[in-house]
């Protein structure tokens, strides 16, 4: 490697930025280029159906612009643009952007795609940066500028005959200068002014300004800078969007995205987690998930990953990571005992009438649709709280502290020996198994209590033997009678009792008590669990399991 190879993209002097003093309020408008930019990366580009299939979940999605391909490429790209204007499918809200390059022939055919249509956006592009002007186009500042030019002509005169020949459509112009990060931002802005004065955009009918980083080739904040400079030199900027398409090179195309919001772009492309041509197209989901988590209304509808996620990896021939920002399978999930601890912690003490403000889960993970039960998963790395939280939300075992401890090296040899995440089926077995509440070891009947003055009488047959005892309640008595028995002395640590329901009943009908107690026997500190239909019968079953093994 040899980085003497490569030199550092020239980027505007801007002492004064504003970018980094401001902050997002608003969500931008959103352009989903999944069906151009996304599907020029594919090795095997969308068929007119799948194009469909996705068109249908963009909409749903709330996309109000959508970028459906360049239609002068190819028959099925002609033919995608002719089906949804033919089909009625594109509803009233919804305007359609076509890709074209500043060339006659194409700009003529696009129109021609489009006849019939409500409204479009005719986006027309040609290079500016540096390295295309002198390697790729050969041509002067003045020549490509010439082009841009051109390529505005055409777009107005074609859209003037289209006009005439069907009258009825609303026409938006878009021009980008493509590499515009790789472009001098002072000769960007002259291209882009020039443009302006073919369009004549005004405040109430204007024109957009879309600046890619077609390739990623600065630091995110430098993008800024550009972006800044752009915008506060364009004349006659409150006629113009400015739209910001980033590609992500650098693994930075969302933060040069948001970024490009603080220095004052109304306007994203992008894609559905992120596909585009090399690594990538900027992930809209994240962006806007990023506005979303904290506080901003996103604008669209991604609450259902796992309707959308399917068809955007059926098109793509993509698999989602399961990391992915926001969306992935496990990003909700915690495996680390101190993660598990502390989100099971927040969770409890989580109010659904404050704000979310939960360790480690940045979002509630069932505003995506995800369950809690996925949050947790127990392995060899988990500690109690792990298996603790596995219980609790899967079987209604609210387990106090000391049992959490005394069952974790139970649930730790458990990992160990299954090698990867341990089910909580598994867990539950295991803590059953742990704790003897499955069988019935201990035989007890002939219970019979009296109160004499502020003291209880106990009497019951234990394993076919009487016991008798007395104390100041139930539990205090049965300690008395294995005194008597046995001369220990028993002193009740902590105990706990709740009701469970058994997961396969929910009617309520199969309602038991469990009981959990730590006990101190002479100098033996034991902890024991039973299971049974009542909480009385729990405590005392749980009891005896602790003195008698
Ligand atoms: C960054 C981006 O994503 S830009 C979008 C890129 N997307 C695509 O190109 C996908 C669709 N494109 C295609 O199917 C084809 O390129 C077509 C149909 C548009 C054009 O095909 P062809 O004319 O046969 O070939 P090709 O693309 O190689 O044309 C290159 C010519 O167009 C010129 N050209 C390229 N881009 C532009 C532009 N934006 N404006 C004007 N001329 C351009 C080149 O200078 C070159 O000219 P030359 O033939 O005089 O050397
Ligand atoms: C045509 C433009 C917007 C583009 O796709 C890019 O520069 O990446």
């Amino acid at each position: 490697m040899n980085p003497n190879k490569y030199q550092r993209t020239p980027t505007p002097d801007l002492p004064n930025r504003q970018w980094p003093n401001n902050h997002l309020s608003k969500a931008p408008i959103w352009v989903s280029v999944d069906l151009r930019d996304g599907n020029q990366a594919l090795a095997n580009p969308m068929t007119v159906e799948q194009k469909l299939a996705l068109w249908d979940q963009l909409v749903a999605m709330g996309f109000k612009t959508i970028e459906i391909g360049f239609p002068s490429a190819s028959e099925p790209e002609f033919e995608f643009t002719r089906r949804l204007i033919e089909e009625n499918r594109i509803p009233d809200d919804v305007t359609v952007q076509v890709l074209v390059q500043a060339r006659e022939h194409l700009i003529a055919r696009t129109y021609e795609s489009l006849i019939g249509v409500n409204k479009a956006v005719i986006h027309v592009y040609n290079t500016t940066s540096i390295v295309q002007r002198e390697k790729v186009f050969e041509k002067s500042k003045d020549e490509i500028k010439a082009m841009a030019v051109q390529g505005a002509k055409w777009v107005q005169e074609y859209a003037i005959k289209a006009d005439q020949t069907h009258p009825g459509s609303e026409w938006v112009f878009q021009y980008s200068p493509e590499s515009f990060s790789q472009t001098e931002t002072d000769y960007a802005v002259e291209v882009c002014q020039a443009v302006m004065d073919v369009w004549q955009p005004t405040p109430d009918n204007k024109c957009i300004l879309n600046l890619p980083a077609t390739v990623e080739s600065t630091s995110p904040n430098r993008f800024a800078d550009q972006v800044e400079y752009f915008i506060s030199h364009l004349p006659n900027r409150e006629s113009a969007l400015i739209s910001i398409h980033t590609h992500n090179d650098r693994g930075c195309a969302v933060a040069a995205a948001e970024l490009s919001l603080l220095a004052g772009a109304d306007r994203i492309e992008g894609t559905l987690l992120g596909n585009g041509e090399r690594t990538g197209n900027m992930d809209i989901v994240t962006l806007a998930m990023n506005l979303y988590s904290e506080g901003i209304d996103p604008q669209l509808d991604l609450s259902k990953p796992n309707d959308w996620i399917p068809v955007v990896e059926q098109v793509t021939q993509i698999k989602t990571h399961m990391r992915h920002p926001w969306v992935g399978e496990v990003v909700y999930t915690a495996y680390s005992g101190s993660h598990q601890d502390a989100i099971r912690k927040c969770l409890l003490k989580q109010d659904d009438n404050q704000k979310w403000n939960v360790a480690y889960l940045p979002i509630d993970p069932k505003d995506i649709g995800r369950d809690y039960e996925a949050i947790i998963r127990v392995n060899s790395q988990s500690g109690k709280a792990g298996s603790a939280f596995v219980l609790e939300q899967e079987y209604g075992l609210n387990l106090p502290k000391w049992i959490q401890i005394d069952f974790a090296s139970t649930a730790q040899k458990l990992a160990e020996k299954q090698g990867g995440i341990v089910s909580h089926k598994d867990l539950y077995q295991a803590f059953t198994r742990h704790y003897g509440c499955d069988e019935k070891r201990i035989d007890v009947n002939n219970f019979q209590l009296k109160l004499d003055g502020e003291i209880e009488k106990l009497s019951l047959d234990v394993d076919g033997e009487t016991w008798t005892g007395e104390g100041n309640g139930t539990i205090s008595a049965l300690c008395d009678a294995w005194q008597q028995r046995t001369g220990q002395n028993v002193d009740i640590i902590d105990y706990a009792e709740h009701a469970v329901h058994m997961n396969d009943d929910d009617s309520g009908k199969n309602a038991k008590a469990i009981a959990y107690f730590y006990l101190q026997v002479d100098n033996e500190k034991k902890v024991s669990v039973a299971i049974e239909k009542d909480s009385l019968s729990a405590m005392i079953l749980a009891v005896l399991k602790g003195l008698k093994t």
